[in-house]
């Protein structure tokens, strides 16, 4: 492990983002990989004296000179980083053998972690994510849980031990193959943790909250994107400290040239928002980068996630690109619609109802305000886009055990497709085409996959919702990754 070496030390007092890129630059490029538990203090520390109540109205009414940060001793880094080391050394017997990792070190570890935080807190408040966070006030947030694991092996010399990461969730992986999985920490309100188990074996197997085995397995590297990716800005419900976001960015950027971030679908999409609010000259515009998250996605992940879809249509609709982001948002339905929802995918169930039941229906009010030259209301492909959206969610909820659809989604629904003529709607050519119908067909096994699942009620899956058109899309700029089931003529 890279640990704490001189020449990370000569950096302090840090005084600027500029000496915490270079540490961190350093902890990258170092022969032996970085330090987590560093890493996770130092962003930490600084994170929480520009973001705490103290010094939250400076913050806000002052504007600091660029680049400058409140004044960082090795002193205080050195402290934290030696109660973190004392606290796993001395809570695991070393005398074993290294080697690899086993499930009961990786549960002793959780326990370690577990068994020092706070009895009760406000487990979702922001700045809970670091081991500064864990080392100065004993809390830590779901992710941060699974973090200080992955930086607590790493203390104890177990280099096997990895973060795993899905859209919703966080846990690990260890073992010679890296085949080993297990929970270590909690997931929502007042479900039971499931530290120790293996992941997903029963039907939360088929939710989205385990991406159907397609989650971030991250390498060390990847698990420092994760970090940054978990720094936190905001001040308060309406502002970000600037210096804070501007940290996150640059290390992003870091991260992002250091070829990090291939494989890591959210932290090119953080990075996109962050370039959205204050571009960087001379670097990828956010929108490739949003589209290069999508690619990620697509290429690593068997196009499993949704997230990447929801950041781009984001980008998309704050910018007025509203075909765009039909577009975005029926590629990011076209992945739901495979899984079943569960109780546990509710921070995705809110994305899909924030998008159809408010971002569409503000669409549409503009969009048929009649000021739009060119409205998307005379687009076929706009209106085979919303069928696509909606037909997904549907398709989500089949062979659910828990509905998604209620009557709150019905109205905007029909206010949305009512918007559009008939003489629209008559080119959207919708035909069962048979091979689409195979391919699509839900959770049987053959597509999902290939362990011929029984659907949770007990039936196999025969979708008879499916509609498709084997015609091909007109536009060049073909952004859906297979024939999507419903297209413009
Ligand atoms: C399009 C959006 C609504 C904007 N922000 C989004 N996210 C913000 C950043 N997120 C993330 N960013 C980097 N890494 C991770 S790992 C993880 C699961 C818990 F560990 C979440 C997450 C979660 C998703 S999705």
């Amino acid at each position: 492990m890279a640990g704490f070496r001189d020449l990370d030390k000569v950096l302090f007092p840090i005084k600027s983002i500029n000496n915490v890129v270079q540490l961190f630059r350093n902890q990258l490029e170092s022969p032996s990989e970085p330090d987590l538990a560093l890493l996770s203090i130092v962003a930490g520390v600084i994170e929480n004296s520009l973001t705490s109540r103290s010094n939250a109205a400076l913050q806000v009414c002052e504007p600091v000179e660029q680049n400058n940060l409140p004044i960082l001793e090795i002193k205080t880094v050195e402290i934290l980083y030696d109660k973190f080391r004392s606290i796993m050394l001395n809570a695991v017997d070393q005398n074993k053998a290294k080697g690899f990792a086993t499930r009961d070190l990786v549960k002793k570890v959780s326990d370690v972690i577990w068994n020092s935080l706070t009895r009760s807190y406000y487990k979702d408040r922001a700045h809970l994510q670091s081991l500064y966070s864990f080392l100065s006030g004993n809390k830590l947030d779901c992710f941060g849980v699974a973090f200080a694991v992955v930086a607590g092996c790493q203390c104890l010399g177990y280099n096997d031990v990895h973060l795993a990461l899905s859209e919703d969730h966080a846990w690990v992986i260890f073992g010679e193959n890296g085949t080993e999985t297990a929970e270590v920490t909690w997931h929502g309100k007042g479900n039971e943790d499931k530290r120790g188990q293996e992941i997903g074996k029963g039907v939360s197997a088929r939710s989205w909250l385990y991406v159907n085995n397609k989650p971030v397995i991250c390498t060390r590297h990847m698990e420092v994107a994760a970090l940054v990716s978990a720094i936190n800005p905001s001040l308060n419900s309406t502002h970000d400290a600037y210096e804070v976001a501007l940290l996150q960015q640059e290390l992003l950027w870091l991260l992002y040239e250091l070829g990090h971030l291939k494989k890591y679908p959210m932290a090119i999409g953080n990075l996109g928002d962050l370039e959205e609010i204050a571009a960087t000259e001379g670097k990828v515009p956010c929108k490739d980068l949003f589209q290069e998250a999508v690619t990620s996605a697509r290429s690593y992940y068997s196009n499993q996630h949704v997230y990447p879809y929801t950041y781009q249509g984001g980008y998309f609709y704050r910018n007025k690109m509203y075909e765009e982001a039909f577009e975005s948002w029926a590629n990011a339905s076209d992945v739901i619609r495979l899984y079943n929802y569960s109780r546990d995918d509710e921070e995705i169930y809110k994305e899909f109802l924030e998008i159809a039941n408010e971002l569409i229906p503000h669409i549409m009010k503009i969009e048929s305000s009649g000021f739009s030259a060119n409205t998307i209301l005379k687009k076929p492909k706009c209106f085979a886009d919303l069928l696509r959206f909606y037909d997904g969610i549907c398709q989500w909820e089949e062979g659910s055990a828990t509905p998604v659809l209620h009557i709150g989604w019905a109205k905007p629904l029909v206010l949305t497709i009512s918007k559009f003529d008939a003489d629209v709607r008559a080119q959207v050519n919708i035909v069962c085409d048979k091979s689409e119908e195979d391919k699509l067909l839900k959770k049987n096994g053959t597509y999902f996959n290939n362990n011929n699942y029984e659907k949770e009620n007990g039936s196999t899956a025969v979708s008879d919702s499916v509609v498709s058109t084997n015609v091909k899309n007109h536009s060049d700029k073909d952004n859906s990754p297979f024939h999507p089931s419903i297209e413009a003529l």
